[in-house]
């Protein structure tokens, strides 16, 4: 009997998409009275990107927003995440607004509204105003009143357009990455700041959220990176190594957000005493009620027990693996596992894919237009059949976005990882739909059913 197309179609109203962020695609940093970020600082810093690259023009999305908007309805996209830039929309951080700054994400969101995608706007993706890290930045407590500041400023603007707001994307790897080990900005390297850094970053995504609820209308959430370990070996060690390392980057963020409270193995086994001891009235700031999560989902970890500082846990590279150009292990049964976790531990809030992709080598652009990228299409294929098996087994997933619409400029590791379902000559600032791009669009239109 011939399988039923309409078995593997998503719920009404999944809502399907891509995702961006400022720094990453936009260009022009210092257009228009905007201010630097820490992420200007950081690439222009000698050494902290791969072969000095930078956001001085990016994907030059800044002046090109309404032919990507134009290119997004073409592909059939349904929503659109993007980031603002704070320091565009407050150059000094706080006080002065830059109204050419706010102009910009009013006319990109008039324009999405237009061509019927629907906007889904992230405060805070990594690019700290310079000014405000000049003044202890996340290590400062008054962030917390700068960021409900900055967001309050686009609530008043942009509410009612946008619908769905995200305050912050991915605390641990800002935190990890920018105060822990020094591989992102603003490049520290304490074990001592890490924890302050985590608990005014959840500060501020509790004040923010306070503020929403006193401007805005709609819904808010927080987005996190999480990401399933499995233990390498039964023995203590590994055990003991993968139960730290699902505390220190699984739960730590959700479980302050959304229960009011660390895992206790952040003090016990991690930070000791590194981590502060908060004031109640802290988390009661932090726990905020949210309309959603998001989750972005790239691999997994099988963990073993290591001398690594300080969480003295590592991953295991797995022989028959496949992985991708960022030395991630493509296992798309842990996007099940973890959505299916979430579930259980806090109550099967609305959740959004709000990242999953891979970089992989794509070849250039052939004679007749096509980027051929089959590993990414085999990619994204067997991670929406992951959410698929999710709905299925409960879980109340809304909406999938894909990382990257564009090849764009990818952190640290500059423009040497490609993600984008739409391939960008950076010279020319060509874009070209791959074969992912095409794929993704039939997805959508068949609500699924053609995966
Ligand atoms: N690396 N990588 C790809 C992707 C990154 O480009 C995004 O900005 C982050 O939100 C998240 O880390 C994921």
């Amino acid at each position: 009997m011939a399988a039923n197309p309409n078995a593997r179609r998503f719920p009404e109203g999944f809502l399907w998409g891509a995702a961006t962020a400022a720094h990453q695609i936009e260009g022009s940093p210092m257009a228009d009275g905007a201010g630097p970020s820490i992420w200007t600082r950081f690439a222009h810093t000698p050494g902290m990107t791969v072969n000095g690259d930078t956001g001085d023009v990016a994907c030059d999305h800044y002046n090109r927003w309404k032919d990507d908007v134009a290119l997004m309805a073409s592909l059939g996209l349904k929503a659109y995440r993007f980031s603002t830039s704070w320091s565009r929309i407050l150059p000094d951080g706080t006080g002065r607004v830059n109204q050419k700054g706010l102009d910009f994400y009013s006319r990109l969101v008039d324009e999405l509204l237009d061509k019927g995608i629907e906007p889904l706007l992230t405060l805070y993706h990594w690019d700290l105003p310079a000014a405000l890290d000049d003044r202890g930045g996340w290590l400062n407590r008054d962030v917390a009143d700068w960021f409900a500041e900055y967001g309050s400023v686009l609530y008043r603007a942009l509410d009612g357009r946008v619908k769905k707001w995200v305050t912050l994307n991915e605390p641990w790897v800002v935190t990890d990455g920018g105060y822990l080990h020094g591989a992102l900005a603003p490049g520290h390297r304490s074990k001592y700041e890490t924890p302050i850094a985590t608990h005014n970053l959840m500060r501020a995504h509790g004040a923010a959220v306070k503020a929403y609820r006193e401007i805005g209308k709609h819904e808010i959430g927080l987005v996190v990176n999480i990401e399933p370990k499995y233990p390498n070996t039964q023995s203590p060690e590994d055990l003991a190594a993968t139960k730290r390392a699902h505390a220190y980057m699984n739960e730590q963020y959700l479980d302050a957000a959304l229960l009011g409270k660390y895992p206790p193995e952040l003090k016990n086994e991690i930070f000791g005493d590194a981590w502060p001891e908060w004031a109640d009235e802290d988390y009661a700031l932090i726990k905020q009620k949210l309309d959603f999560i998001g989750i972005n989902y790239y691999t997994r970890s099988v963990t073993q027990a290591t001398d690594s500082y300080p969480l003295k846990a590592g991953a295991v590279r797995q022989k028959l693996g496949t992985y991708t150009e960022t030395g991630w292990e493509v296992f798309p049964q842990g996007l099940t596992d973890l959505l299916v976790w979430a579930k259980d531990r806090y109550g099967n809030l609305p959740t959004y894919i709000t990242e999953n992709g891979a970089a992989f080598f794509d070849p250039a652009v052939a004679e007749e237009g096509r980027v051929r990228d089959p590993l990414r299409m085999g990619y994204l294929k067997k991670h929406l059949t992951a959410i698929r098996d999710a709905i299925d087994q409960g879980c109340d997933i809304r909406g999938y976005m894909v990382w990257s619409l564009l090849d764009n400029l990818e952190w640290s590791l500059g423009f040497s990882k490609r993600f984008g379902i739409v391939h960008v000559n950076y010279g020319t600032q060509e874009r070209t739909p791959k074969d992912s791009a095409r794929w993704y669009s039939k997805a959508i239109e068949t609500h699924g059913a053609s995966i």
